[in-house]
C-alpha cells in the first residue's frame, strides 16, 4: 500500500442544501485540466450524475457509532471504511491514483460526523487531512432554505468557502441580501458567486490551516475574516480594541447592522461568530481546562473553533482547530506568519452567549 503516513491526502468537503448544485460543480470541477487525480466520495446512495472515472458512492444502509458515543458522532459505516480502503482501491502497481479526495455530502446531511470521523478515527488520522469545508448555497432559495431547515445554516456556519450557485436565477438585490445574511453567520467565509458549476478549481484548494509542509503562509487569510475590524460590508461593527486585561474582544456582524432584526424563530439568529484575540500569553494548562469544561458542557453547539496560540513559553504558534467537541491534535507551526505574536481564537457558536466565552478567555490571559 503506499504510504500516506508523512503526506496524509487533502480533503475537501463538499457540502450545500439539496439541489445547491454540488454536483454540477463537481461535473465542471474533475473537467478542469489538472483535476484527473481527485477521488470524488458522494455520501449518497441512488442514482449518481457524476461523470468522472475516480468516484465511489457510499451506501447508507448502516450506522456506525464512534467512541464518543453521542449522536453528533454517527457516522454511515461505509464512508468511514471507503475512506480507509480507499488508497489502496484507487491505485495501481502499487501506485495510488489520487492526490486529493472531495467528498460530497448529502443535501441534507450533517456534515459534522464526516469531519468528526476524518478527525478521531486514528488510520484516518493518519491518512488524510482536511483541507477545506465547501459550501453550496442555492442564490434564487438560499434564504428560505435558511429559514426552513436548520441543517442549511448549520452547513454555512462551518464553511471555509461559500458558493453562491445559480445566480443567473436571483437579482442583485436578493443576491445582496443573502451574501448580507450569510456574513452574519459565518464571516471567516470567503463568498463567491457562481453560475452552472463554473469556478477555477484553485479556488477550492488549501482553504484549510496546514499547508502539507507543515507551515501556513496565508495564515493571515485563514483568521482575518473574522478579525478585520473594519471588513468593507462590515458597517456598524462593534469593536473593542484592548482593555486592562489585555483582551480584545470582537463582535461581529450584528443583525441590527445588516437591517436584519431578531427573531428567535430563525434558525441564524442562533448563529453567532466570537472572535477574540489575547495580548499576553496563554497559560496552556489553564487553557486546556476550560477547553475541556467548555466542550463538555456546549459541544454539540460549539459549531467551530480555529485559534493561532501563543502559548507561555513556546517559540512557535499553536494551532487548533475543532468541529463541536471534537479537535484536531493541537500542531506546532514551524514559525509565525508575521510580526503578530497575539493569540487569536474564533468560535462559531450556537446559542451561547459571548460573555460565557469571554468571562474565560480573560480567564486565561
Ligand atoms: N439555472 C441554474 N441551474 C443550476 C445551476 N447550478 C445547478 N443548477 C441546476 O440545479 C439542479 C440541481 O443541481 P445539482 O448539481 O444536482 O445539485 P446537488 O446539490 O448536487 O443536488 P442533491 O444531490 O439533490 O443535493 C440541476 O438541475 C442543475 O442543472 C446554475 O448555476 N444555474
Amino acid at each position: 500500500m503506499p504510504s500516506t503516513r508523512h503526506h496524509p491526502i487533502p480533503v475537501t468537503l463538499l457540502t450545500g442544501f439539496l439541489g445547491s448544485g454540488k454536483t454540477t460543480l463537481l461535473n465542471r470541477l474533475v473537467r478542469q485540466p489538472g483535476m484527473n487525480r481527485i477521488l470524488v466520495i458522494i455520501n449518497e446512495f441512488g442514482e449518481i450524475g457524476l461523470d468522472h472515472q475516480l468516484f465511489s458512492a457510499t451506501d447508507e444502509t448502516e450506522v456506525v457509532t464512534l467512541d464518543s458515543g453521542c449522536l453528533c458522532c454517527t457516522i454511515r459505516g461505509d464512508l468511514a471504511r471507503t475512506l480507509r480502503d480507499a488508497p489502496w482501491r484507487f491505485s495501481r502497481g502499487g501506485q495510488r491514483q489520487f492526490d486529493r479526495l472531495v467528498i460530497e455530502t448529502t443535501g441534507l446531511a450533517d456534515p459534522a460526523p464526516i469531519l468528526h470521523t476524518l478527525m478521531t478515527d486514528a488510520k484516518l488520522v493518519a491518512q488524510y487531512r482536511l483541507d477545506g469545508i465547501v459550501t453550496t448555497v442555492d442564490a434564487a432559495h438560499g434564504a428560505s432554505t435558511l429559514d426552513r431547515h436548520p441543517e442549511a445554516v448549520k452547513q454555512s456556519a462551518i464553511a471555509d468557502l461559500l458558493l453562491l450557485t445559480k445566480s443567473d436565477l436571483t437579482d442583485e438585490a436578493s443576491l445582496a441580501a443573502l451574501r448580507r445574511r450569510l456574513t452574519t453567520i459565518n464571516p471567516g467565509a470567503a463568498q463567491r458567486v457562481i453560475t452552472a458549476g463554473e469556478i477555477d478549481a484553485t479556488a477550492l484548494i488549501g482553504l484549510g490551516l496546514m499547508d502539507a509542509d507543515g507551515t501556513r503562509a496565508d495564515l493571515a487569510r485563514w483568521l482575518d475574516g473574522y478579525l478585520d475590524p473594519e471588513p468593507p460590508v462590515m458597517d456598524g461593527l462593534s469593536f473593542n480594541a484592548g482593555g486592562a486585561t489585555g483582551l480584545s474582544p470582537l463582535t461581529i456582524g450584528s443583525r441590527e447592522a445588516y437591517g436584519l432584526h431578531n427573531d428567535p424563530n430563525r434558525h441564524d439568529d442562533h448563529i453567532h461568530a466570537h472572535s477574540f484575540t489575547l495580548d499576553t500569553p496563554i497559560d496552556l494548562a489553564r487553557f486546556e481546562a476550560w477547553l475541556d469544561l467548555m466542550l463538555a458542557l456546549m459541544g454539540e453547539n460549539m459549531l467551530r473553533i480555529k485559534g493561532i496560540l501563543n502559548i507561555e513559553g513556546r517559540d512557535r504558534p499553536t494551532v487548533i482547530h475543532g468541529v463541536q467537541h471534537i479537535f484536531h491534535p493541537p500542531v506546532e507551526l514551524d514559525a509565525w506568519p508575521d510580526e503578530d505574536r497575539r493569540s487569536r481564537l474564533v468560535f462559531i457558536t450556537r446559542d451561547i452567549p459571548r460573555k460565557s466565552l469571554e468571562s474565560v478567555m480573560v480567564a486565561v490571559s
